[in-house]
């Protein structure tokens, strides 16, 4: 089994100024998990020498070219990521990534020896007409790679409705869906019992310790409580404690 892995998405969020809160992390650490932070693309050279890894939020496709705006895989390596996310569900949305889409870009994550956070989750209505698993086995087999690994690609289940809305699924229905993926997982890769499977959506100090109690729950992926170091310690602690 992979290390336990809290990880941070800030999304949107962040101007150099902010990055003290950063430091205020580091110096209440101690604890024996993994951390990352994934930041804005534009705060991410400025945190080298810090004692937990550093992701971005997204990368494109291919190594380099005409694509304004966007930044590579490589581009992320080069100023000290090693992590980063594709996939997430506001991605998929706003710039209507598709799986294929997704399933590129953590190709070329992986080929700039980055691990790739790939994301998957339903939307409510899903959650309602009984699709759930069937959305998670479309997403995990167009979205994840052949060339994945335990080693270079970690899954996020984030389930749509419950990112950012304070909802969070019962600890059966996380349960459920964690051992759905990781039997998908087990059938596919060689090493499929291995790889890591985040929470995502919602996570917070008092929620954390019953999610991470769930089995095949190796961590988590934590939007807005990432922010704040009085928020996001707390739930590094649960996960070091579970
Ligand atoms: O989208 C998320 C992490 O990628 C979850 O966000 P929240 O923790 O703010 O719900």
């Amino acid at each position: 089994m992979r290390r336990k892995l809290a990880a941070g998405n800030w999304k949107m969020n962040g101007l150099r100024a902010d990055l003290a809160a950063l430091d205020t992390l580091a110096e209440q650490r101690g604890f024996d998990v993994d951390v990352l932070i994934c930041l804005p693309a534009t705060l991410i050279g400025s945190c080298a020498g810090l004692p937990f890894a550093i992701g971005g939020q997204d990368c494109h496709s291919a190594t380099h070219g005409a694509h304004t705006g966007d930044i590579s895989a490589a581009m992320l390596a080069d100023i000290g990521a090693t992590h980063v996310i594709t996939g997430h569900s506001e991605r998929r949305s706003d710039h209507h990534e598709t799986d294929a889409m997704v399933a590129a870009k953590s190709r070329a994550a992986h080929e700039a020896g980055l691990t790739a956070i790939i994301c998957i989750g339903e939307t409510l209505v899903q959650r309602a007409d009984g699709s759930t698993l069937a959305v998670i086995d479309a997403q995990l087999a167009g979205s994840v790679p052949d060339c994945a690994t335990a080693d270079n690609t970690v899954i996020a289940y984030e389930p749509i409705w419950a990112i950012g809305t304070g909802k969070v699924p019962t600890t059966e229905q996380i349960a459920e869906v964690h051992a759905h993926i990781r039997a998908r997982l087990a059938a596919r890769f060689a090493d499929g019992a291995d790889f890591g499977i985040l929470y995502g959506g919602s996570v917070k100090a008092e929620n954390a310790a019953a999610i991470f109690a769930v089995p095949h729950v190796t961590g988590a992926l934590v939007g807005g409580a990432s922010l704040k170091p009085a928020d996001f310690t707390p739930i590094i602690a649960a996960l070091a404690a579970s």
